[in-house]
């Protein structure tokens, strides 16, 4: 979105009015008979743009079925979100978003990238799904992956001939490469070492902020949230406990559940990553 500026040019850096993610009283149920879960219930809450948004909460606690809803891979039931301005309520739920609006990185990049496909090939198919031939877009498949620090030889190669660290870097470029405003990142670092997992929030913090994107970092380790958000969303049994600033969050929270989960990171309070 632009707006004009004084001389009419379109300005690209122009903040719309509008949060980039708005999530109004979003109510998931998931499975049937005695398997039914309210896995969301009266979740609301915004993200502005360029803001990034930690998700944290148990296991269980309904954070991949709200990354899943924003990407349109499961059905609202009750209230509605607004990605970019375009809404989406039970009955348009799963509408195909567009993939320069919100991608998904997941968490398993190993299950989601093919192997029968090249990495090339998935960056070519995530840029342009008509004509995905890596030869075409070779240069832009290069740009890519010398972003995420990959050599430009890796387009050639399938998801077992890389590490998980170096997959989890062809995720983020797939994700990246259709140009999204908004990202979702769910749980992208947990098969990761512990070196390695700090290198790639390197890298994303960096994309990040070149590319001025809007996140949203689902994760259970309270550290790492810290570290890359600017606000926490505390989710409990599908129900949102507790949403406010990182350090409000991590030094005063208001939630007796929220000090529970903070309790429980190794070395709390003092525990953190970042200074
Ligand atoms: N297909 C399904 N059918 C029924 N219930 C489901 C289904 N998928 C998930 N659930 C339930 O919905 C709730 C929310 O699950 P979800 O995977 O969103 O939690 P989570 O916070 O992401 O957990 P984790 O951190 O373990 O990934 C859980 O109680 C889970 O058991």
């Amino acid at each position: 979105m632009s707006r004009e500026t004084a001389d009419g040019a379109a300005s690209e850096q122009a903040v719309p009015e509008r949060p980039a993610v708005e999530v109004d009283g979003l109510g998931v149920v998931l499975g049937s008979g005695t398997a039914r879960t309210e896995a969301l219930r009266g979740v609301s809450f915004t993200i502005p743009y360029s803001r990034s948004v930690g998700l944290v909460g148990e296991s269980g606690s309904g954070k991949s079925t709200l990354a899943k809803v924003l990407a349109g891979l499961v059905p609202i039931d009750t209230g509605r979100v607004v990605i970019g301005g375009e809404r989406f309520s039970a009955g348009t739920s799963r509408r195909r978003r567009d993939p320069g609006l919100l991608q998904l990185i997941p968490q398993d990049p190993f299950s989601s990238l093919s192997p029968r496909r090249t990495a090339g090939q998935a960056l070519a198919e995530a840029m342009d799904p008509l004509r995905a031939d890596a030869r075409r877009h070779r240069s832009a498949i290069e740009e890519w992956f010398e972003r995420v620090e990959l050599p430009a030889s890796a387009a050639a190669k399938y998801p077992h001939e890389f590490s998980g660290g170096q997959r989890q870097r062809i995720a983020i470029a797939r994700a990246l490469c259709t140009r999204p405003r908004i990202v979702v990142a769910d749980e992208i670092t947990s098969a990761l070492d512990l070196s390695v997992q700090v290198e790639v929030l390197e890298l994303l913090a960096q994309l990040r902020a070149e590319l001025g994107l809007t996140m949203l970092f689902i994760s259970h380790d309270l550290a790492v949230v810290r570290h890359v958000s600017d606000e926490v969303a505390v989710l409990r049994s599908g129900e949102l406990r507790e949403f406010g600033a990182v350090e409000q969050i991590f030094t005063a929270p208001r939630d007796e559940y929220t000090s529970r989960l903070l309790d429980s990171v190794p070395g709390a309070p003092g525990f953190r990553i970042r200074d």
